[in-house]
């Protein structure tokens, strides 16, 4: 059986837990289960986990359905927050990743799925994680542009992860690149394309998240200065906290999955997740 906390994901297959949930005129998330529902299957709790609220509103279903005697085998948070703050770079940060796995840890699922975690760090630190490659994802992007393309991998984080994916597809050709930033401001500051001439091949920039788009813009500058061809971008979480206007005069097309956020925008070709991860 599957809980669906977010009613707008809802990845898997079968038959759902129904509730209500709302918040306090105070502000405090509260939930409520149907009362007559009664199971001996274990549950699936789906969730798309974006702030502290969310993860408010996972605490609570854990609660009531273990105070139902309900057993919660898994759990399938496509998006884990915090995961880009995997290391403290200047003292005085919190180890964010570690915060929110150790609250979900605390909750004793027997699996958590998350789709296409940031760096090997979240696997580390979350009990009985299991992560979802973004390989199908990028079939499906590649098969939707139609025509041959060459990977670009925007930095040493994401080139292992495009080795494999250019692995699953038969050996798509890949192109190394590496970002640079202030030491000081943690700001972008360049990037580096490891190739000398592009020869107008299209490239798909294939990475994990877009947040406000920087690394994506300079980087499709930094192409179009080796020559590229038609630029296509695909990021597993789309949060495009800056829109989508700059994205859009930089690329031909944008794919992203529905693991963040539902997207309708003309720029933004939105595949969604897959039916059953595990
Ligand atoms: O859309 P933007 O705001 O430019 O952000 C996107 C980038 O941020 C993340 O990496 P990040 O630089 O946080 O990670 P890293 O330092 O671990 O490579 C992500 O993997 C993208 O590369």
């Amino acid at each position: 059986m599957i809980i669906n906390l977010d009613p707008y994901f809802k990845p898997l297959d079968g038959e759902e837990i129904q509730f209500e949930s709302f918040t306090f005129s105070g502000g405090e998330p509260h939930l409520k289960i149907n009362p007559n529902f009664d199971t001996k299957e274990s549950v699936t709790i789906t969730h798309r986990l974006n702030s502290f609220n969310d993860l408010g509103l996972l605490c609570l279903a854990v609660d009531a359905l273990k105070r139902m005697q309900v057993e919660i085998a898994n759990l399938y948070i496509p998006y884990f927050p915090g995961a880009r703050q995997d290391r403290v770079m200047i003292k005085g940060e919190p180890l964010s990743v570690k915060v929110y796995a150790d609250i979900i840890n605390g909750l004793g699922f027997k699996k958590v799925i998350v789709f296409d975690a940031h760096s090997e760090v979240t696997p580390a630190v979350l009990n009985n994680c299991e992560v979802v490659a973004n390989h199908k994802f990028i079939a499906e992007v590649i098969e939707k542009i139609g025509n041959e393309v060459i990977l670009i991998s925007p930095d040493g984080g994401a080139l292992k992860k495009i080795y494999k994916v250019s692995e699953f597809l038969g050996g798509i050709e890949v192109v190394e690149c590496s970002k640079s930033r202030n030491v000081k401001t943690g700001k972008l500051s360049g990037f580096k394309v490891y190739a000398d001439d592009l020869q107008g091949r299209d490239c798909l920039i294939v990475d994990d998240i877009c947040d406000g788009g920087g690394t994506f813009i300079g980087l499709a500058e930094e192409l179009k200065n080796k020559n590229a061809g038609k630029l296509y971008l695909a990021v597993s979480h789309g949060i495009f906290s800056k829109g989508f206007d700059e994205l859009g005069k930089s690329f031909e097309k944008i794919f992203t999955t529905n693991s963040f956020k539902d997207l309708a925008h003309i720029n933004i070709h939105q595949i969604n997740l897959g039916n059953n991860p595990f």
